[in-house]
């Protein structure tokens, strides 16, 4: 580097000690200050200063520990080089510290210490008279020939790597150009070389015996290449071409794996070895022509780049889905209906609806291979078995499953991918479960579409609309992967709570299948055909050791759950399983104190004892002095052990014991509830209030009803307090719908706020086995409502005797199982009187009563 030759240094130089790396001159360095002193270096001799010579320091390797930079001179390497700080950037993260880029300009030696604090300063002496030899003339016949040694060593290594590579070429015109005598640091600090050697090279002052040290160092490097090319041979053209040269780098290095020509080499050599495997992969993948068309040209730029670039890490990442996508890999399809409905049965109790239409959907599918749509969507509350359902359908057809949560995504490109262009882009969620399950036939299952989100990013719903469709989705185009991927093979199921936070369009694409909640009866089935089993093999337990009778089990359901599936059921099982655990657990570990004489002895004796006395409730098991006895039977006192006290009472008869009191039904996305709806009136001005978070539809009904008593209560003889037929006249009504924090909408409620008020003003009581439901006009008509299945349930649940529907509804009543039929009596009613008639005792009839006429006469 000739800057050395015109560029005399200072007789005295401040001194930046380097611990992982060593400068030699003509190379540059990027280097990490974070030591106290060289930190202060920085700031008060390259921060401040402003002359060029105030940015010339001198940089010593420092062999010594980092921590203790501030020791004096004799730890110091006593040789280093003068270098030009061409750049200086501050950060503050993770630590104050500054990044340094210097340059070598020429050998220097310390010839005294002036200072240690803050930063150390010496006088030094320069070494290097480089301004001697500026041509090859100028070398005397031994040097003349080390140089030329040197010189063609050079150009051989550096003709084994890539001459298309601009950087690579670069170092050959300037190997060219270059004075001989600054060749040897050059190339030092370029090919694969460690700390030491570069330590040996910066020593040798002398210009001979740096030739004869460096002139080894390149034939190294030389053998190094020539080996791994011959590992390499069938593809050697390829590799030549794969190493890649970053001119950024080239002469210096910041971190602790300092850059070389061999590091370069033997990096790129493993992952040239990749990027051969992945162009192979790529050329038999049998990704269709314009997927092939993309990586084909993706590969050949990543060949190109240097693997520091970011882009270099987002294309090969790019390129390692597109061939693990399985454009055309798939399962065979077993499709045996018989054996499909065996395993469904199996699977699942009850759900016959359910049941039928997949096995119709299966059939048809049977019949022909390659049909399109419908997509199945299941909407039903919370725990009803949709998603177990899904899992069966892709087990019965011998199909990969993947499941996809949509619970709460908000981002479109959730569904559909990023583009390349973005940080950390990334492929859908569609894209993504196809890499997993490595098909393109798989059972996906859209869980809880009705809970996709909306946000500035984006609708999904509407991402999903493509991905839906089977007309459109052979070529849906993930935005990360731009090529279309044929998604037509893939059966996609979807589940829901409602369909009524679904979009129209959405919802248009897909088939609903409601799948409504279990009556007790199913649940009781469920509950010991699947769950208890499953909670046992879960807890690691035998039904030796544990036996929970259907007493039981009715009771949680009815008593310590009440929703319409069956998942906190499963938990309360889980809990048993818990608590038995520890006690079959602690049994084990005392057997040895068993009292032999009331211990049933062996297996076989146990097995002749009635279920009786083999039995033993688990309060008497809690006893820590005896090993309980098994099997542990769970009775209503191990119950309460266990879950506590029950969570629901029987509250119904209670709460119906004063006027002004009805029970309504109502319909929510986890099913159908009992809802009690209160009304008390005040002296007033004929203000109606209420209470209980209402929409504006129920608001309404409630008005509607007011109005129609109103106008009928000359005909029912209803009167406010005073006895006035008036019944708002210096009344006030306030009616409230319990469980206030909850909101409620909905036009059903109609009859009950009828049958609410007209008990309030009539002074008679609701009979408390009665819930109802219906829309309400003003002219007294009764209107057909939804959700009556569910509803209908609800009512059993709440072990109610009758229900008051539209009489429009009763088509909805072939529907509801026979044993809840059995249990319940229907009443149909078309308008307000039938329904007043069914909800009070002896029916609300137009005659005057008695009491409360007394006023008029
Ligand atoms: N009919 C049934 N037969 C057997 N097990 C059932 C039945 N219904 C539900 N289960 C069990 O109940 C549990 C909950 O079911 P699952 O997760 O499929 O409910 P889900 O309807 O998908 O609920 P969500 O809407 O909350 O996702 C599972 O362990 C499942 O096996």
């Amino acid at each position: 580097m000739d800057s050395g030759s015109s560029i005399q240094i200072p007789g005295r130089l401040p001194l930046l000690l380097t611990h992982e790396s060593v400068l030699l001159p003509g190379s540059t360095m990027r280097t990490a200050v974070d030591t106290p002193g060289n930190m202060q270096l920085v700031r008060s001799r390259l921060l401040k200063g402003t002359s060029l010579k105030s940015t010339i320091i001198g940089v010593i390797p420092n062999t010594s520990d980092p921590a203790s930079d501030s020791e004096p001179l004799p730890a110091l390497h006593r040789i280093g080089t003068a270098a030009l700080a061409i750049q200086v950037v501050g950060s503050n993260w993770p630590k104050p510290h500054y990044t340094l880029l210097v340059t070598g300009l020429c050998r220097f030696q310390i010839v005294q210490l002036l200072k240690d604090k803050p930063f150390p300063v010496a006088e030094v002496q320069q070494l290097d008279r480089l301004e001697q030899f500026t041509s090859k003339s100028d070398f005397n016949e031994e040097l003349g020939e080390l140089s030329e040694q040197l010189y063609k060593y050079a150009v051989q290594l550096v003709e084994m790597l890539d001459m298309s590579i601009p950087a690579v070429s670069k170092l050959r015109r300037l190997l060219d150009s270059l004075p001989r005598e600054s060749l040897p640091d050059i190339l030092t600090s370029v090919i694969r070389t460690t700390n030491k050697e570069k330590l040996q090279i910066l020593d040798a002052v002398g210009l001979e015996e740096r030739f004869k040290m460096t002139i080894p160092l390149l034939v190294r490097q030389i053998e190094g290449l020539k080996l791994l090319q011959k590992t390499r041979k069938p593809k050697q053209d390829d590799d030549r071409k794969l190493v890649a040269f970053r001119p950024s780098r080239k002469i210096g290095q910041m971190s602790s794996r300092p850059f070389s020509l061999d590091n370069i080499e033997e990096e790129e050599g493993e992952d040239s070895d990749d990027i051969f495997m992945l162009e192979k992969k790529i050329k038999t993948s049998s990704m269709p022509e314009q997927a092939l068309k993309v990586c084909t040209k993706e590969i050949k730029r990543l060949k190109k780049m240097p693997q520091s670039m970011p882009e270099y890490a987002l294309t090969r990442n790019y390129l390692e889905l597109m061939v693990e996508l399985p454009w055309n890999k798939s399962t065979t399809d077993r499709l045996d209906i018989r054996a499909a409905r065996i395993l469904l049965d199996n699977d699942h109790y009850a759900m016959e609806k359910l049941k039928k239409r997949v096995l119709e959907y299966l059939a048809v599918r049977q019949l022909k291979s390659n049909l399109k749509g419908p997509i199945l969507c299941f909407v039903g509350p919370p725990g009803v078995g949709k998603t177990s359902v899904g899992r069966s359908v892709a087990k019965t057809l011998g199909r990969e499953f993947y499941r996809i949560a949509l619970g709460g995504v908000c981002d479109q490109s959730d569904i559909r991918g990023h583009r390349r262009t973005y940080v950390g882009s990334m492929p859908g969620r569609i894209i993504n479960g196809l890499r997993t399950v490595g098909v393109n036939n798989p059972v996906f299952l859209l869980d809880e579409v009705d809970k996709l989100g909306k946000s500035l990013q984006g609708d999904p719903a509407a991402a999903l609309l493509e991905v839906l469709d089977p007309e459109q989705n052979h070529s849906f185009t993930d935005h990360y992967l731009n090529v279309a991927f044929d998604l037509s093979q893939v059966l996609f199921i979807a589940t829901a709570n409602t369909t009524a936070t679904i979009s129209p369009a959405l919802l248009d694409r897909m088939e609903v299948i409601q799948v409504p909640g279990y009556i007790q009866e199913e649940k009781l089935e469920i509950a010991h055909r699947h769950l208890i089993p499953k909670q046992l093999e879960q807890h690691g337990l035998t039904p030796q050791q544990i036996q929970i009778p259907q007493e039981t089990t009715l009771q949680i359901i009815n008593r310590y759950t009440r929703e319409a599936g069956v998942r906190s059921l499963e938990r309360k099982f889980g809990a048993i399983c818990r608590a038995v655990a520890v006690k079959v657990a602690e049994g084990a570990h005392k057997e040895n104190k068993l009292d032999c004489s009331e211990a049933p002895e062996g297996e076989e004796s146990k097995e002749h004892i009635s279920e009786d006395t083999k039995a033993e409730s688990i309060h008497k098991a809690a006893d820590l002095a005896l090993p309980p006895e098994m099997p542990i039977l769970i009775d209503h006192h191990a119950l309460k052990d266990i879950l506590g006290p029950p969570m629901y009472e029987v509250e119904v008869s209670e709460r119906l014991s004063q006027p002004g009191v009805a029970i309504g039904l109502a319909w929510t996305p986890l099913g159908g509830e009992i809802m009690f709806v209160e009304a008390s009136r005040m002296d007033g001005e004929g203000q109606l209030t209420l209470t209980g978070q209402l929409g504006d539809v129920m608001k309404e009904s409630a008005h509607l009803a007011i109005s129609w008593l109103r106008s009928n209560a000359k005909k029912y003889y209803l009167t406010n307090a005073s006895g006035s037929f008036d019944l708002l006249d210096n009344t006030d009504i306030h009616l409230h719908f319990p469980a206030g924090a909850v909101t409620k909408d909905g036009p059903s409620a109609g009859v009950t706020i009828v049958t609410c008020l007209a008990s309030l003003f009539s002074g008679r009581l609701v009979r408390s086995d009665v819930a109802m439901t219906g829309e309400i006009t003003l002219r007294g008509l009764v209107l057909p409502v939804g959700g009556i299945k569910d509803k209908v349930l609800a009512a059993h649940r709440a072990g109610l005797k009758t229900v008051i529907i539209p009489k429009r509804n009763e088509k909805d009543l072939e529907e509801i199982p026979i044993n809840v039929k059995e249990d319940l009596n229907f009443f149909m009613a078309g308008c307000l009187e039938e329904v007043l008639n069914a909800a009070f005792d002896g029916g609300f009839s137009a005659k005057p009563r008695l009491d409360l006429v007394n006023s008029k006469l």
